[in-house]
C-alpha cells in the first residue's frame, strides 16, 4: 500500500477507535442529560461566534467614526460594545461552566464503567499475571494511572478540542463571507495575460495557515511520542515510590535504601532525560508558533495596504479586513495552535485504547466447568493441565476428589505449583485445561485462606468482616471469631481504625484470617499455608477449630503445608511430583 493510503487507512482506525471511546456515554443511560448539555454548549459556543461577528462589524462603525472625528457616532458605538460585550461575558461564563459539567459527568460514567471492567472477571488480577510475564502482547502498564488520570484527560481534551474545532469551523464560514466581501480582487499580468483573483485576502489567509500547519506537523511531530512515553515515565516513578513505602520494613532491614535510592534517582534521571526532549520540542515548535502568530499581526496589513493607500478603502474597512483576516487565518490555524494538546491527547487516547483493547484480549480458563446440583456433592477435577504465562507446562493431574467429610493436604516442593492449583480451582489462573465439578454451593460457600491475607485499611470490625459489611455480624459474633482465633486482645477494639496489614505480625495477621473464617463458616475452606507463621501449639489449636468448623458445616478441609504438624490433622493426602521429563514438570498423584 502506498504511504498516503495506509496513513489514510491507520487514521480512520483510530478515528474508528476515539469513536467507540467516545460515543458510547452520548448512548448511555445517561444519555439525555449528555445530549442535552452537550447542546446547550454547542449553542453557546455559536452564539460566542455570533458575536464575534457583532463584533467585527462594530469595528467598522467605530473607527470610521474615529477617522471621521464623529463625536455622536463614537458614544453611540460605545455605548453598543458596552452591551455587546455583556453579552459575550455571559456566553463566556456559561461556556465555561457547562463544558466543565459535562467534563465531570463524562469521566464519572468512564470512570465507572472502567471500573466496573477492571474489577469484574477478576481483570485486575489477570492483567497483572500477564503484565509480569513480559509477553509481547503484555497489557499496558499502570491501570491505576489510566482510571485516575487518562480518563480524565480524555474525557477534558475530547470535550475541549472538539468545541474548539467547531469554533473554528464556524468563525471560518461566518468570516470567511465576510473576508470575501471586503478583499476586492487582485489582479495582475503574467505572459502577456492579465488574471485576477476574487477574494485575494481569503487565499491569503488559507495560504497562510496551510503553510503554517504543514510547518507545526514537521516540527511538532516528535511531540506525540514524548509525551505518550512521559506519562508512562511518571506512573512508573510513582508507583516505585509507593512500593517502598509498601515495603518500608523489608527495605530497612534489607539496608536496601542504596539500592532504592539508586533506582528511584535512576527512573528519574529517565522521566527528567525525556521531560527535557519533551521541552526541547516544545521550545522548537514555540519559536515557529510565535513567529507565525506575530507575523499573522502585520500581514493583513502588509497585504490590504496598497488599496488603503490607493484610496479605496478607508481606516475603519482596513481595520475591518484585518480583524476578519485576524478570524480566518485564526481559524484555520486550529491545527498549529493547538497541535501540542492534539499530541497529549492522542497519546492519551492511545493508552486508554490500549487498556480496553487488553480487556478484550483476557483468556479466560479453559477449564470446563460444571455445577449441577443434581451430581453429587463433591469437587472433582480430571484432565487438569495448568501451565505459566507463555504457555510453558506447570502441572498436570486427574482425579482430584473432595468430597463432604474430606481432610486433604497437597504437599510438593517449594514452586511445584501447589498455589497455582489453588488459584485454578478458584476459578482465577487463566492457563488452566480440564474438566471442573464443582458442588452447588461451592460459590456462596467456598473460602481460602492464603498464607498472606488482604485487610482494608480503617476499622478492625471492616477488615475482619471482609469482603462482607461488617454489620452483617453482631459484636458478639465478631468477638467470639477473634478470641476462638487466639486473638481475644483484639475483641476490644473492634471500632479501632488502622492499616492492620502492616501493623498486626505475619502471624497475627493469619489469626486474624482464621478468625474471618470462623465468622463466615464456610463449607469447603481451602488454606495455602494460612498457618505458616503460627508457633505450633496455635497452629494446633486453630487447625483443630477449622477442621471442627468444616465438620459442623458438612463440608471438606484442603490444605496446603510444608509442616507434618499440619499434615496430622488430614485424612488424605495428594503430593505434586517431578514428572520426570513428562509433558508438564509436576503431576499430582494421591499418596
Ligand atoms: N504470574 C506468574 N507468572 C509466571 N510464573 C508464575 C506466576 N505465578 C507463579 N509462577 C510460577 O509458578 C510456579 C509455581 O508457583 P506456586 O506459587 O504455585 O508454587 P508453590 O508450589 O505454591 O510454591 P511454595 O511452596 O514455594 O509456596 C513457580 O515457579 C512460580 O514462579
Amino acid at each position: 500500500m502506498t504511504e498516503p493510503l495506509s496513513k489514510l487507512k491507520s487514521f480512520r482506525q483510530f478515528a474508528g477507535k476515539v469513536g467507540r471511546l467516545a460515543l458510547p456515554y452520548f448512548s448511555s443511560e445517561e444519555k439525555w442529560k449528555a445530549r442535552a448539555l452537550l447542546a446547550a454548549i454547542v449553542a453557546l459556543n455559536l452564539a460566542a461566534v455570533y458575536m464575534l461577528v457583532l463584533l467585527n462589524e462594530w469595528n467598522r462603525g467605530f473607527y470610521d467614526a474615529l477617522q471621521n472625528k464623529d463625536q455622536p457616532v463614537f458614544w453611540r458605538e460605545l455605548g453598543r460594545f458596552t452591551y455587546l460585550a455583556f453579552a459575550f461575558i455571559v456566553i463566556a461564563v456559561y461556556r465555561f461552566y457547562l463544558t466543565q459539567l459535562l467534563q465531570l459527568r463524562w469521566r464519572n460514567w468512564m470512570t465507572a464503567h472502567y471500573l466496573d471492567r477492571w474489577l469484574s472477571n477478576k481483570a485486575f488480577y489477570q492483567l497483572e499475571l500477564a503484565r509480569f510475564s513480559k509477553q509481547a502482547d503484555a497489557p499496558p502498564d499502570n491501570p491505576d494511572q489510566r482510571i485516575a488520570e487518562d480518563l480524565n484527560l480524555f474525557t477534558g481534551d475530547t470535550v475541549g478540542l472538539t468545541m474548539g474545532l467547531m469554533n473554528a469551523v464556524v468563525t471560518l464560514v461566518s468570516f470567511v463571507g465576510i473576508l470575501w466581501g471586503l478583499s476586492g480582487s487582485f489582479t495582475f499580468d503574467f505572459n502577456g495575460g492579465s488574471y485576477v483573483i476574487p477574494g485575494f485576502m481569503v487565499w491569503m489567509a488559507v495560504a497562510y495557515a496551510l503553510a503554517g500547519s504543514l510547518l507545526t506537523h514537521y516540527i511538532g511531530r516528535p511531540q506525540i511520542a514524548l509525551n505518550f512515553r512521559q506519562q508512562r515515565y511518571e506512573a512508573d516513578f510513582r508507583h516505585h515510590l509507593i512500593r517502598v513505602r509498601e515495603y518500608s520494613e523489608s527495605i530497612a532491614l534489607d539496608r536496601g535504601e542504596p539500592v532504592e535510592r539508586t533506582q528511584l534517582g535512576g527512573r528519574f534521571t529517565t522521566l527528567l532525560g525525556n521531560y527535557l526532549r519533551l521541552i526541547k520540542a516544545q521550545k522548537r515548535l514555540i519559536w515557529f508558533n510565535t513567529f507565525y502568530g506575530q507575523a499573522a499581526v502585520v500581514f493583513p496589513f502588509i497585504v490590504a495596504a496598497p488599496r488603503f493607500f490607493s484610496g479605496a478603502i478607508q481606516l475603519g474597512e482596513l481595520m475591518q479586513i484585518s480583524s476578519a483576516f485576524g478570524r480566518v487565518q485564526d481559524s484555520l490555524s486550529w491545527f498549529v495552535d493547538n497541535y501540542s494538546s492534539l499530541a497529549a491527547w492522542r497519546a492519551t487516547t492511545d493508552r486508554i485504547i490500549s487498556f480496553e483493547e487488553s480487556f478484550l484480549a483476557l483468556q479466560q480458563a479453559e477449564l470446563a466447568h460444571t455445577q449441577d446440583a443434581t451430581q453429587s456433592d463433591h469437587l472433582r477435577v480430571d484432565d487438569l493441565h495448568i501451565a505459566l504465562p507463555g504457555q510453558v507446562a506447570l502441572l498436570s493431574g486427574s482425579g482430584l476428589t473432595l468430597s463432604a467429610g474430606d481432610t486433604l493436604l497437597v504437599k510438593g516442593p517449594s514452586g511445584s505449583g501447589k498455589s497455582t492449583l489453588f488459584r485454578a480451582l478458584a476459578g482465577i489462573w487463566p492457563w488452566a485445561k480440564g474438566r471442573l465439578h464443582l458442588p452447588a454451593d461451592f460459590d456462596a460457600r467456598v473460602m481460602f485462606l492464603p498464607q498472606k491475607p488482604y485487610f482494608p485499611n480503617g476499622a478492625l470490625r471492616t477488615a475482619l468482616a471482609y469482603p462482607a459489611a461488617p454489620e452483617r455480624y453482631s459484636d458478639t459474633e465478631l468477638q467470639q471469631a477473634l478470641r476462638d482465633a487466639l486473638l481475644p486482645r483484639l475483641a476490644d477494639v473492634l471500632d479501632t481504625e488502622d492499616t492492620w496489614g502492616q501493623k498486626l505480625s505475619g502471624g497475627e495477621q493469619q489469626r486474624l484470617a482464621i478468625a474471618r473464617a470462623l465468622l463466615k463458616k464456610p463449607r469447603w475452606l481451602f488454606v495455602d499455608e494460612g498457618t505458616s507463621a503460627l508457633d505450633e501449639a496455635a497452629e494446633a489449636t486453630l487447625y483443630q477449630r477449622l477442621r471442627a468448623l468444616v465438620a459442623e458445616q458438612d463440608g471438606a478441609l484442603i490444605s496446603i503445608a510444608h509442616s507434618p504438624a499440619v499434615g496430622a490433622f488430614h485424612a488424605q493426602q495428594w503430593t505434586l511430583e517431578d514428572s520426570a521429563g513428562g509433558e508438564s514438570r509436576f503431576k499430582l498423584v494421591a499418596s
